[in-house]
């Protein structure tokens, strides 16, 4: 059989416990064949075609990033230190304006290359060129749920209409696309940046042919009280009533979310996706994870776009979310290290409803082997602590997707690395110049 073995380390479970043992994959199947000591996992060790070293580390499930806007890379930096409305108004849409598809798909490549060294092997991306966005998918390796973002506001009935067409027609035609890794879904922009119309059709429509509704939702105030202002209702209450909310379904944020409308999120079965560093950085509020995960809804972590995080590094997510988690709830209790964890890693998986996620048979073979031998990482009392408040995606030594080795030690083998930073550095130049 055509065998991936990773040895010499120890491995996460599912249960949070972590165990010395060794992860043999099937190649050809992409999944995991066993995990452990024993000796039927030896005699497989012995017999690899493929072997990767994890002595003195940790082998943990690949990160989901559940929530961004990858093309973005090429806006890190552009624009700081201003709230969501100005932020987007102001300079990110008049830049985006200027995008062209060569430019989506070196962002896309940009930020592929980050997340495959940082240890995630999956995202959910919500932006343009879609079918550009697939192709980096495809040739990196990686898993990830796309679509094409709506936004209607400001557009003719026509631009408007052509829109939710494009975000419907991605998510048909890319679904199943890079052997399956891609899967797609239908992406309004927000419940204030699409109007009703074309909110209610274009669920409707997707929800008809299976596939799933992602957008941002709660994200800040000044999103909230216009819905409530003119609807007399709070924003997941007209959500679940255009029938954006249900199993399969993801939302950005929920920042700005109260008891009832935690409460419908986890009746309908609708997930949340986290974004910690970008609610802090555009000041948008502090989401009630807690309260969310005490709930039963399903939280998953997200960096959002790079130019409000400034990266996409999912072990700074973990940080944010287990340190604004305690704050929000006043307790240094809430939302701990095991915790975000799980919403790094299961949580993820099944909000996106992907792959991935978990170190066990049958399982999908999506893994990060993290050094743990650093003097920032000395003593190891808790590896687990350490996966939430100390590793850097910088310690992370190889990053596997599908049995397929997409990192060996900390040489991407999908990506040209080098000449990814470089061109996307010149395509970043010159867009912000055509501004
Ligand atoms: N087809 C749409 C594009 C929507 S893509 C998704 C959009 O979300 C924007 N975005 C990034 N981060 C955030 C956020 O935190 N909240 C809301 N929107 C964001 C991003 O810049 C991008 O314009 C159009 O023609 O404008
Ligand atoms: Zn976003």
């Amino acid at each position: 059989m055509d065998t991936l073995c990773i040895t010499g380390g120890r491995v996460l479970h599912p249960d949070g416990r972590v165990r010395e043992g060794d992860v043999v994959v099937d190649r050809e199947a992409g999944t995991i064949l066993g995990v452990g000591a024993d000796e039927a996992i030896a005699k497989h060790a012995a017999d690899a075609s493929e072997t990767l070293d994890a002595t003195g580390g940790l082998v943990i499930p690949g990160l989901v990033n559940a929530h961004t806007h990858v093309s973005m890379t090429l806006l890190r930096g552009y624009a700081d230190d201003k709230p969501l409305d100005a932020w987007l108004r102001e300079d990110v849409w008049p830049a985006e304006a200027e995008l062209t598809d060569d430019d989506i798909e070196v962002g896309a490549e940009l930020g592929v290359l980050e997340m495959i060294r940082s240890g995630t092997t999956t995202f959910a991306d919500m932006y343009f060129a879609t079918d550009r966005v697939a192709d980096v998918v495809d040739r990196a390796g990686v898993r990830a749920r796309l679509g094409h973002g709506v936004v209607t506001v400001g557009k003719s009935e026509e631009e408007a209409i052509a829109d939710v067409e494009e975000s419907l027609a991605v998510a048909a035609d890319l679904d199943g696309a890079a052997d399956g890794r891609v899967r797609t879904a239908f992406m309004p922009h927000s419940l204030t940046t699409v109007a009703e119309a074309y909110l209610r059709e274009g669920i409707e429509r997707a929800a008809a042919e299976g596939v799933p509704v992602h957008l941002h939702a709660n994200e800040t105030r000044e999103e909230v009280d216009p819905i409530l202002g003119e609807r007399g209702e709070r924003p997941l209450a007209y959500a679940d009533d255009l029938g954006a909310l249900g199993e399969g379904n993801f939302l950005a944020h929920c920042v700005h979310v109260d008891d009832a409308e935690i409460e419908l999120l986890a009746e309908t079965g609708t997930a949340a996706v986290h974004c910690p560093a970008s609610n802090m950085k555009l000041a948008s509020g502090m989401a009630p994870v807690q309260r969310l995960r005490e709930a039963g809804v399903t939280v998953a972590l997200g960096t959002d776009g790079a130019a409000s995080n400034n990266d996409l590094d999912l072990f700074d997510e973990m940080r944010d979310a287990a340190m604004v988690g305690k704050l929000a709830a006043d307790d240094a209790s809430a939302v701990p290290a095991e915790a975000v964890v799980e919403m790094a890693t299961a949580g993820g998986a099944d909000a996106l409803d992907l792959p991935g996620g978990r170190i066990a048979e049958g399982e999908a073979a999506d893994l990060a082997v993290v050094d743990l031998d650093a003097p920032h990482l000395t003593p190891v009392h808790d590896p687990v602590s350490h996966l939430a408040y100390a590793v850097r995606g910088s310690d992370v030594r190889h990053t596997v997707c599908g049995g397929r080795v997409l990192m060996r030690d900390r040489e991407v083998l999908t990506l040209d690395a080098d000449a990814v930073q470089a061109r996307a550095a010149e395509a970043a130049d010159d867009l912000v110049s055509r501004v």
